[in-house]
């Protein structure tokens, strides 16, 4: 005897937050549209059965299709209030994706192996690095892997829509390795063995592609495209790579008196042939490969339900990403972070806090990840650095990382450490 509409809605959401199965089941057969209804302060029959441990409704009403995605008026998802009363059987199930595998909101147990780009998968053997005659047996080994490098980029394999390195042996590469222009470093291994070695040649390409057994071989084009295109192993193996091949090609010459530089150390250092330099006494970084560090960071509204992401004029359409920038000399990450976001969205910052960091080789960033608390709110856009900055809502994530249909702005690829600091916020549990 159900009259109105709103007493349906009250019925049904009373069902689930008193954990009546089957009063819950049958009020849906009936009327599939109550299925992601809303009471008071937004909370769906998801959030009550959460709220009070049904795990039984929980996995009724997500089997009917119930929206966990919704945020309630405090912008917490189903998740994360069960997560915030303990029961960790209900969020487990609430944070899985479709095809089973978990985690798709946990974002809190980010751990920078998960940074693409960032897995050590070779030991470096540094201690090796001046072991000049252990290095040269080494080369020599037939089971030594070699990475060919072409105008900074690796010679891939393309079976489907992944790369994958072409790896090659010594036989096969050690006439191009004899060439003056040819640039060779030691990677590492795994355990001592097989070695691993990078080189970078400047022969014609479509030369070099004939050298390689595999189908469909190429050096991708667009790195900030096609380099993200490898698995785990193999992107830690090419952001390590890729920067110190990228320093030898800028470093030809001393940065203290303009001679040529030679390669030493298994590549990862360069000397002055001027034996006169200054940058022969004592250590001097110059002859090391460098790394620029950049700040980036999710700047969260006062509130905590918002977040602050701009778009540069070169992104794809419609994709709104973190803020960054490059630490500038005597200054810490925390300040860099405050000065780079008044300076791009005129937003002051207060806490400042780090969470994880990225390698990212194009050419030789360190991606420090951070979020920063807005103390203001007013949005001013530094236009040579930023088309547009805008404050979205926790739903406006949510729905652009886990949603198909038509989000308010494109979050950018899960392999930068912007998504992952973006997933992250969204993991952690809003005003709680
Ligand atoms: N992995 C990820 O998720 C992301 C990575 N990035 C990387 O971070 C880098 C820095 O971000 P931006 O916003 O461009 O920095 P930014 O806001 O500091 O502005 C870039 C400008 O800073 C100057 N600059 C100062 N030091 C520099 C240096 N060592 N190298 C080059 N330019 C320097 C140049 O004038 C340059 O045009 C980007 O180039 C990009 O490669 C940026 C966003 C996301
Ligand atoms: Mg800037
Ligand atoms: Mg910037
Ligand atoms: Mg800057
Ligand atoms: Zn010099």
């Amino acid at each position: 005897n159900w009259d109105t509409g709103d007493e349906m809605v009250e019925k049904f959401l009373d069902a689930a937050a008193r954990g009546d199965l089957s009063q819950v089941s049958t009020l849906l057969s009936h009327v599939p549209s109550l299925t992601n209804q809303t009471g008071y302060s937004g909370w769906t029959a998801l959030m009550l059965a959460a709220r009070n441990g049904h795990y039984h409704v929980v996995e009724n009403l997500l089997s009917h299709g119930c929206d966990k995605f919704i945020v309630n008026s405090s912008s917490q998802t189903a998740y994360d209030i069960a997560k915030f009363w303990g029961h960790k059987h209900i969020a487990d199930l609430l944070g899985q994706t479709d095809d089973g595998c978990q985690r798709v909101l946990l974002g809190s147990h980010i751990s920078p192996q998960e940074n693409y780009f960032s897995r050590e998968t070779l030991d470096r053997l540094s201690g090796k690095r001046t072991d000049e005659a252990w290095l040269e047996a080494k080369q020599r080994k037939p089971d030594t892997v070699y990475l060919m490098f072409s105008n900074l980029s690796p010679m891939v394999s393309t079976p489907q829509e992944d790369n994958s390195l072409c790896r090659f042996t010594y036989e096969t590469v050690k006439d191009l390795l004899q060439k003056p222009a040819t640039v060779l470093i030691f990677l590492g291994g795994i355990q001592e063995t097989p070695a691993w070695f990078a080189f970078s040649t400047d022969e014609d390409a479509a030369e070099l592609l004939k050298l390689c057994t595999e189908r469909n071989c190429s050096f991708p084009k667009m790195p900030n495209r096609d380099l993200l295109k490898l698995n785990e192993e193999e992107a830690g193996i090419v952001a390590q790579a890729r920067s110190v091949l990228a320093w030898h090609s800028r470093y030809s010459f001393c940065p203290t008196c303009g001679t040529s530089t030679k390669p030493e150390e298994g590549g990862h250092k360069r000397i002055c042939l001027n034996s006169e330099c200054r940058s022969l006494k004592g250590v001097h970084n110059t002859c090391y490969p460098r790394v620029d560090p950049v700040v980036i960071m999710l700047v969260i509204h006062p509130d905590g339900n918002q977040c602050l992401l701009g778009r540069k004029k070169i992104f794809p359409a419609r994709m709104f990403s973190c803020l960054a920038g490059f630490v500038e000399p005597g200054e810490t990450f925390e300040d860099a972070v405050r000065r780079e976001v008044e300076e791009e969205s005129g937003v002051q910052v207060g806490p400042v806090q780090y969470i994880s960091c990225q390698p990212w080789p194009m050419p030789s960033n360190l991606m420090i990840g951070c979020f920063a608390v807005a103390i203001s709110t007013d949005i001013r856009v530094d236009e040579n650095e930023i088309e547009e900055a805008r404050w979205f809502t926790r739903q406006q994530v949510i729905d652009s990382l886990f949603r198909e249909a038509s989000p308010a702005f494109i979050a950018p690829p899960r392999q930068t450490i912007a998504h992952q600091l973006i997933r992250h916020w969204i993991g952690m549990n809003a005003n709680l």
